[in-house]
């Protein structure tokens, strides 16, 4: 008998659905690909991150971040509320666990953008969640990316490129690399990969 779909999930029951973990080198264009994917597939639900970072301009609580301060930052901690937590550059950054167990097992797929040492927690506590690292097309690109951006002073950018050249290093401790040449490129693909663990399919753009 043909079935009828009714607000049923389109995964398959027996179909757990993988996280998705998005991370390199600070530059490289992991929240310039993450705002495309935004507003290109805004079904796709994106973990946002408690930080005790200043917002940028432009930046709003609770969409790009939950800009939180240090004593908050503890009492996620202390309750167990995050997923897992990395200092980066002076600032700490967590992933909330409630809403990405959430969308789990609501069977949807689920993107994080976090840092290497995020990267290698998730890896060690859900060893399913496919790890994508993004990479510059050089080394030069990144710096130019990395200085154009002019959102740093110059000895946070100084800072954030020390971290990047470690987080080059390992690229190798990842299941697929995507080289950001073209936002659009790596967003489509990235999606594929996402939908692919999820036994979903990706029906073009
Ligand atoms: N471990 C971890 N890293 C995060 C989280 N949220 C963001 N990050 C990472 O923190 C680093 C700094 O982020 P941000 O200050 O927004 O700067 P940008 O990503 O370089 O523009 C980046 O590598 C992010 O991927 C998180 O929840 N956990
Ligand atoms: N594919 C790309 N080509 C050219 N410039 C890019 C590309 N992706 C990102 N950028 C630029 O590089 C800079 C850093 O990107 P951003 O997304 O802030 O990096 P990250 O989040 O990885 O630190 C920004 O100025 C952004 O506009």
């Amino acid at each position: 008998m043909a079935a009828t779909s009714r607000g049923t999930s389109p995964v398959p029951p027996d179909v757990r659905p993988r996280l998705t973990v998005l991370s390199g080198p600070s530059g490289v264009g992991k929240s310039t690909v993450v705002a495309h994917m935004r507003k290109v597939h805004p079904e796709v639900w994106l973990s946002v991150s408690a930080t005790t970072r200043r917002p940028r301009p432009g930046e709003r609580n609770g969409v790009h971040y939950f800009f939180v301060d240090d004593e908050e930052f503890d009492k996620l901690i202390a309750n167990g509320e995050l997923l897992e937590w990395a200092e980066f550059a002076g600032n700490r950054y967590g992933t909330p666990r409630r809403a990405v167990l959430d969308r789990l097992e609501a069977g949807e797929p689920v993107l994080l953008e976090i840092d290497l040492q995020g990267a290698r927690l998730v890896r060690q506590s859900m060893p399913d969640a496919q790890l994508v690292f993004l990479a510059p097309p050089s080394w030069e690109e990144l710096v130019r990316r990395l200085t154009g951006r002019g959102t740093e002073a110059p000895d946070v950018i100084e800072r954030r490129l020390g971290a990047a050249r470690v987080e080059l290093a390992a690229e190798a401790e990842f299941d697929t690399t995507l080289v950001n040449t073209s936002v659009e490129d790596v967003a489509r693909e990235l999606l594929a990969l996402m939908l692919e663990v999820s036994g979903q399919r990706a029906d073009g753009d």
